[in-house]
């Protein structure tokens, strides 16, 4: 049975007595839930997150790592430093950092490798942009996206992976994919999934959808039999709106 997962991406949001207030209202809200509930905060937020939910059932995550262990990778973070502050999840391929930081498959391959080394999970991303959609080529793109970042591995290693489809014309525009667009796009990738390592290792794999989840339209998305979470960016900078969407499964 599959794991159904809610995660907050604060991006570069909330100084550390932002952090510190957040989580406080975060644990005043914090109850059980259907899902896995993660929040990623800055790296810089990390450690003092981890201490402050400690005992709670929220799992701090990372944003991105680099894939070398140690070195000359100025202003980067290794697996081993996250998981030395006590991260065990990353999210890697956010759609910003593809964008921004010219992440590419091939690099972001290197990067999963690194993290499934250092025995983490990885939040792994992709979607297609508005033009892809509009061309109705979004499943080439996305599909390639899965291949090129996570087909060198052996099946085994999904056990690690989570998927998070973000259609990057959804992401903090407040358009969201509809119901139906989310699980057509769910379905097709658990298809690619079941062609290449067969249909039980793609059940058990949880695919999240993320790109204007909010507490009106969470439920519905949710509802879907493909969709297994979501990964939530601007709802998750307020702890109510995070929760409702939470208890939406
Ligand atoms: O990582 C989260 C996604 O980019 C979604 O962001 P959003 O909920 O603000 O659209």
């Amino acid at each position: 049975m599959r794991k159904h997962i809610v995660a907050g991406n604060w991006k570069m949001n909330n100084d550390l007595a932002m952090t510190e207030s957040l989580i406080t209202e975060l644990k005043n809200q914090s109850q059980t839930s259907n899902a896995e509930v993660m929040i990623a905060p800055t790296f810089t937020n990390l450690w003092h997150a981890f201490e402050a939910l400690r005992s709670s059932n929220v799992e701090v995550i990372a944003q991105n790592m680099h894939f070398a262990e140690s070195g000359a990778y100025t202003g980067e973070i290794s697996a081993e430093m996250l998981k030395s502050v006590g991260v065990q999840t990353v999210i890697l391929g956010h759609s910003e950092r593809r964008a921004y930081f010219n992440e590419t498959d091939e690099l972001l391959a290197k990067k999963v490798d690194a993290a499934l080394k250092s025995n983490m999970r990885v939040i792994f991303c992709f979607g297609e942009e508005l033009a892809d959609r509009k061309a109705g080529n979004h499943e080439t793109i996305v599909g390639n996206q899965i291949k090129n970042g996570l087909f060198h591995l052996e099946a085994e290693a999904f056990k690690n992976i989570v998927l998070a489809y973000e259609p990057v014309w959804a992401i903090g525009t407040g358009e969201t994919a509809s119901p139906e667009q989310a699980q057509e796009m769910h379905a097709f990738i658990r298809e690619t999934l079941a062609n290449k390592y067969g249909q039980e290792t793609a059940n058990s794999v949880s695919i999240l959808y993320g790109g204007s989840v909010k507490p009106n339209n969470a439920k519905e998305i949710f509802s879907k039999p493909d969709v297994d979470g979501g990964l939530i960016g601007g709802a998750a900078l307020n702890a109510e709106d995070f929760y409702t969407i939470v208890n939406a499964f």
